[in-house]
């Protein structure tokens, strides 16, 4: 899950995109980065950091131009601090490329050996996304037939992409001198929507991650990139679009519902705010079935995404609602910093209590989802502080069993809580009174409810179950060794010289 913003416009673009990525940063707070062309150069600024401390005012000086890029990473390849790894990635051939990708490759092993012994191209990171350029570099080099490019030969060569490149991956591109790319996988795991403006020197156009960014930069909403589609905008700003998958099949990612994307964000026609209102009246259904709910004196969610389930399952179970935790807010989210120790510190510095609302009462904490446990394990214990008499918990999301492999950070089963442990050994765990968990039909309820088109969703961390159908034991299996590799090296320090290829030379397949 990361940001990423693609805009042709008739004035100067950069304040637009660090505007834009401030209201994407929720999606990732490890790194950003802005590209825009003016005539036939890129300029670029990138560096580790959230949006605020990377940009600079020299720095915003000196990115010219009237189309650009930008991105903000949350990592799931490579390393949180490896400021090459930092998005968007630039290669000069063909014509000069830039590129910003939100999601992740599954068969980054097989294309990185591809890239090195079949189409001698050069990978320098291990970013998933730089292979991915590659890969689309290699096609575009393949279809042109000169140095004049047609958006015939642009949508040829994602075509080509979609043949190659496997797992979850929704791109904005420019290619110097000819204009502005973008594409959604075949799956349309990751979202990525198109609007309008039209400027008094003609019409602009705005790709990104979620619709919130469209609205706060005064874009019509046009609609949601289809799954496998590839959308161009030529210098003219005339507009092209093409089906570039053979059987695209939409399947978005349910956990944005959950919890990735902003609540006011409209996701392939669905508002992720009416979902968590939903999720919570479903959820009601199940905490009325387990727990006595005059043995329950009020609910409080764990601010910030769960607070339109919490209100609305209260609503549904008419009990009060109440404010028990307040969150810092300079704090961000905690779900996607990288490293456990840093996490669980963060809990704390984020949200604390406010004791009247817990002193002898017998309290139902909602939150949007349980994850590794870090949040709910610390907030049960805040609770218990406070007074409270009893502290049940309730999650808006069914059990996070399984690794997701497709731009979420959670590559690990070991990292669960749920893996391998049963509710009441999560209960016990987190240290409630009673835990009550979202069916995941209900879930999928949730979303469908509201747009009955969405009739498949990857919701592989719930179920095991990986849309692309590609992903083996064996493959989870190395990506954990992996991890646990990097973890043995220190962290997310530094590539130590060696590559996924390296580490893994024995194990990709031929
Ligand atoms: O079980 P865990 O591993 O702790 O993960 C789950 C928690 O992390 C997220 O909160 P986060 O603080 O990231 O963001 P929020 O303020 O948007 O709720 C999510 O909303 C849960 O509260
Ligand atoms: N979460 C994402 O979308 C990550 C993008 C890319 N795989 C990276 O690690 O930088
Ligand atoms: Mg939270």
């Amino acid at each position: 899950m990361c940001g990423i913003l693609g805009v042709m416009a008739t004035t100067p673009v950069n304040q637009l995109l660090y505007d834009g990525l401030m209201v994407l940063q929720h999606r990732g707070q490890d790194a950003a980065g802005i590209t825009t062309a003016d005539g036939g150069a890129f300029y670029m600024h990138k560096a580790p950091g959230l949006v605020r401390d990377v940009f600079r005012t020299r720095n915003m000086r000196a990115l010219p131009g009237r189309m650009g890029i930008a991105h903000c990473r949350y990592p799931t390849a490579g390393s949180a601090l490896d400021s090459a790894e930092s998005q968007p990635f630039y290669v000069n051939s063909p014509f000069g490329l830039v590129l910003a990708h939100n999601g992740n490759l599954t068969n980054t092993q097989q294309l990185q050996k591809e890239m090195f012994l079949q189409d001698l191209r050069h990978i320098n990171t291990n970013s998933d996304s730089e292979v991915l350029l590659n890969v689309l570099a290699h096609e575009l080099q393949a279809a042109a037939t000169g140095y004049q490019l047609d958006p015939e030969t642009i949508f040829s060569a994602v075509a080509g992409v979609h043949r190659r490149c496997r797992g979850a991956y929704a791109v904005v591109v420019m290619i110097a001198g000819y204009g502005l790319l973008a594409f959604r996988d075949p799956f349309g795991i990751r979202p990525l929507v198109i609007g309008e403006n039209d400027a008094p020197e003609g019409k602009e156009y705005l790709v990104a991650s979620e619709s919130v960014a469209l609205d706060t930069l005064g874009f019509r909403v046009m609609r949601d990139v289809a799954p496998g589609e590839a959308i161009f905008i030529d210098m003219a700003h005339r507009l092209y679009t093409r089906q570039c998958a053979d059987n695209p099949v939409l399947s978005p990612c349910i956990f944005e519902y959950v919890y990735l994307a902003r609540p006011d964000s409209v996701i392939d026609g669905v508002s992720v705010y009416e979902t968590r209102l939903h999720m919570g009246e479903h959820l009601a259904e199940r905490v009325a079935a387990e727990i006595p709910v005059e043995e329950i004196d009020v609910v409080i969610p764990i601010p910030d995404s769960s607070r339109p389930s919490a209100m609305q399952l209260a609503q549904k179970l008419g009990l009060p609602y109440r404010e028990g935790f307040v969150k810092n807010r300079y704090i961000g989210r905690t779900f996607i910093m990288p490293g456990q120790s840093v996490r669980k510190k963060s809990v704390r510095q984020k949200l604390n209590t406010v004791a009247q609302e817990f002193k002898n009462k017998r309290v139902l904490l909602v939150d949007d989802s349980i994850v590794r446990g870090t949040t709910s394990g610390e907030i049960v214990e805040m609770a218990r502080l406070a007074g409270a008499l009893k502290v049940y918990f309730a999650s808006a999301a069914p059990p996070v069993r399984f690794p997701n492999v497709y731009g979420i950070d959670m590559p690990t089963r070991s990292e669960l809580i749920a893996t391998g442990r049963s509710r009441e050994e999560i209960c016990r765990t987190i240290g409630a009174d009673a835990l009550v968990y979202q069916d995941l039909e209900a879930l999928k309820a949730s979303v469908r409810e509201l747009n009955p088109a969405l009739i498949n969703f990857d919701a592989s961390c719930f179920n095991g179950e990986y849309v692309t159908g590609d992903v083996t034991p064996e493959y989870l299996d190395t990506l954990e060794q992996v991890r646990d590799e990097k973890l043995a090296e220190k962290g997310a320090g530094g590539r130590n010289g060696k590559t996924l290829l390296d580490i893994n030379s024995g194990s990709v397949p031929e």
